[in-house]
């Protein structure tokens, strides 16, 4: 049976097509200096095979429709050959538009998916905080507090001391007594924020939930990412508002169809992504296409030609397979 090789999905979010031509002052984020390697990532791929009697719609194991090619399996490369370094005191930010693998790797960072390829080294597990981190939407936020650092190990005396920290940060007044359900999406990802900074864990994975944040809770936010690299701690931040990357970030990685295609300071990585999506939604193709090739060029120009651990004649053959596709 054929199969056919797939890449993430071509749809941009709202806030990653911001007027890239406002030109102010890059803001450069708190200053901490940087420590030993925490994390390394190294050619690490995540393939799906997804069958095509897994993707919906009439019986794919009719002959016809195997005869007219629709039977075909899919391989989606979720994350395809990406390899970097964190050190302590860095904050990472991750962009790249819809199914660009950002979460994947987030995920797989996290323990929480097994790697086709490649491997991930880190000093402790890190602590992931999803968009649907595991808080219960029938309990109030306070409840949620003490079962989120439960879950995050702390002991109860810990819960009960570190209970100010997490209200402080979360700013939410007196919904804190109300159940989770009727937060808006804000106030949820503030708490889920707060709860997961507040456990002071070195290595912190956070998806999304800073996006929806007004400025005064990004403000707060910031500060205590700044605290918990200062304790040695290096965060990674997944974002499609290639802005908040900016603000909150020392250093950003683009992703595009799972592969690596820039890794450098958070204003200029965000900006040249914020240039190509800005393209693409004007269906500027072409150009949008030109800038991405700058950006390759950029990151293989500053990443030093690695040793393959394949023969030469095989990876050669691999890589113009890829080509093809
Ligand atoms: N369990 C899965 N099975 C098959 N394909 C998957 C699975 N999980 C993710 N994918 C695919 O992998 C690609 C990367 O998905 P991922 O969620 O990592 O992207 P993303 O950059 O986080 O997207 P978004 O910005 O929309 O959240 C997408 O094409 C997605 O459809």
């Amino acid at each position: 049976m054929s199969e056919q090789a797939l890449t993430g999905a071509d749809v941009l979010g709202d806030e990653e097509t911001t007027d890239p031509t406002d030109e102010s002052a890059p803001k450069k984020g708190i200053e901490v200096p940087l420590g030993r390697p925490s994390v390394v990532v190294s050619r690490l791929s995540v393939h799906y095979r997804v069958p095509s009697s897994e993707r919906g719609g009439p019986d794919r194991s009719s002959k016809v429709l195997r005869r007219l090619g629709l039977a075909r399996n899919v391989t989606v490369r979720a994350v395809d050959d990406v390899s970097f370094v964190a050190r302590s005191g860095e904050s990472v930010g991750v962009v790249g538009h819809n199914g660009s693998g950002k979460s994947t790797l987030l995920r797989v960072m996290a323990g929480l998916e097994t790697p086709t390829r490649g491997s991930v080294l880190a000093t402790e597990t890190p602590s992931f905080l999803g968009v649907n981190a595991a808080l219960l939407p029938e309990l109030s936020g306070m409840e949620n507090i003490r079962l989120g650092l439960l879950a995050m190990g702390k002991t109860p005396a810990e819960v009960k001391e570190t209970i100010p920290e997490v209200l402080d940060l979360a700013a939410i007044g007196r919904s804190i007594h109300l159940p989770m359900k009727t937060y808006s999406s804000g106030m949820g990802a503030r708490l889920r924020f707060s709860i997961a900074a507040a456990a002071r864990p070195h290595i912190l994975l956070i998806d999304e939930a800073l996006a929806t944040g007004d400025a005064a809770s990004k403000e707060r936010g910031e500060k205590k990412m700044a605290e918990i690299r200062a304790d040695a701690g290096t965060i990674f931040l997944v974002s499609h508002a290639a802005q908040t990357i900016e603000e909150m970030c020392t250093r950003a990685i683009w992703l595009h169809e799972g592969q690596m295609v820039a890794d450098g300071p958070a204003y200029e990585t965000a900006r040249a992504y914020r240039w190509w999506a800005w393209n693409i939604a004007k269906g500027e193709t072409d150009k949008a296409a030109g800038l991405l090739e700058d950006a390759r060029a950029r990151l293989s120009e500053t990443t030093p030609p690695r040793e393959s651990d394949e023969p030469k004649g095989r990876a050669a053959r691999r890589r113009a397979r890829q080509g093809q596709n």
